[in-house]
């Protein structure tokens, strides 16, 4: 694979949690030289905890701060940016990213997401009181629609098969 066009020069990955993100991102930031940042361990060194630990300790509307506060500063120069499944609630967050390259969003279907987060219980999803990952799923899903400038499948083939699909669909 050859290195990326320079004027695509950060990518940000975007999708339901369990969609491959955090796995996809560092497979094709290996692959086109750039940097990898996900976006979640940004928020955990800033915050000293793990992500489960803080949308426990300060709930989902304090967590959806801390993650704009984070986004909207961290670098996004020359980058695969892997971030968190609750950045499209910030509209000041998605614009600043698309205006670094493009959004890709990772579509996966509701079983198979399903079935990837179950195997980690521990995996920390910023949802609202009741609500199950299908409400969420179905709450999200025109949002990761409207910012992406690229969508891939994300529910078949291994992480490298979608890394490889994104490199495809860059412009
Ligand atoms: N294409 C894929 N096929 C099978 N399993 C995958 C794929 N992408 C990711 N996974 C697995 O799904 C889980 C969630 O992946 P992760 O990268 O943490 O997702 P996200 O960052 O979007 O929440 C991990 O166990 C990972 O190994
Ligand atoms: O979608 C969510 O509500 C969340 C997804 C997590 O990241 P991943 O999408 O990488 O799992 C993490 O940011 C946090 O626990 C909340
Ligand atoms: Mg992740």
């Amino acid at each position: 694979m050859p290195p990326i066009d320079r004027s695509h020069r950060t990518i940000s990955l975007i999708g339901m949690p369990g969609a491959g993100k955090s796995t996809v991102g560092v497979i094709l930031a290996k692959r086109t030289g750039l940097a990898f940042t996900d976006t979640d361990l940004a928020i955990q060194v800033r915050e000293g905890e793990i992500l489960q630990d803080i949308v426990d300790r300060v709930g989902n509307p304090r967590f959806r701060e801390i993650e704009e506060t984070v986004l909207l500063e961290v670098p996004l120069d020359d980058a695969v940016v892997s971030t968190g499944g609750s950045v499209i609630y910030s509209d000041a967050v998605m614009q600043r990213l698309r205006t670094a390259g493009p959004v890709v969003f990772l579509e996966a279907d509701l079983a198979t997401l399903e079935e990837r987060v179950a195997a980690n219980p521990l995996r920390g999803i910023a949802r609202g009181e009741g609500q199950s990952y299908a409400d969420v799923y179905a709450e999200r899903c025109p949002l990761y629609q409207r910012y992406a400038d690229i969508t891939v499948d994300a529910t078949a083939g291994s992480a490298d098969a979608v890394a490889d699909a994104i490199f495809r669909a860059l412009p």
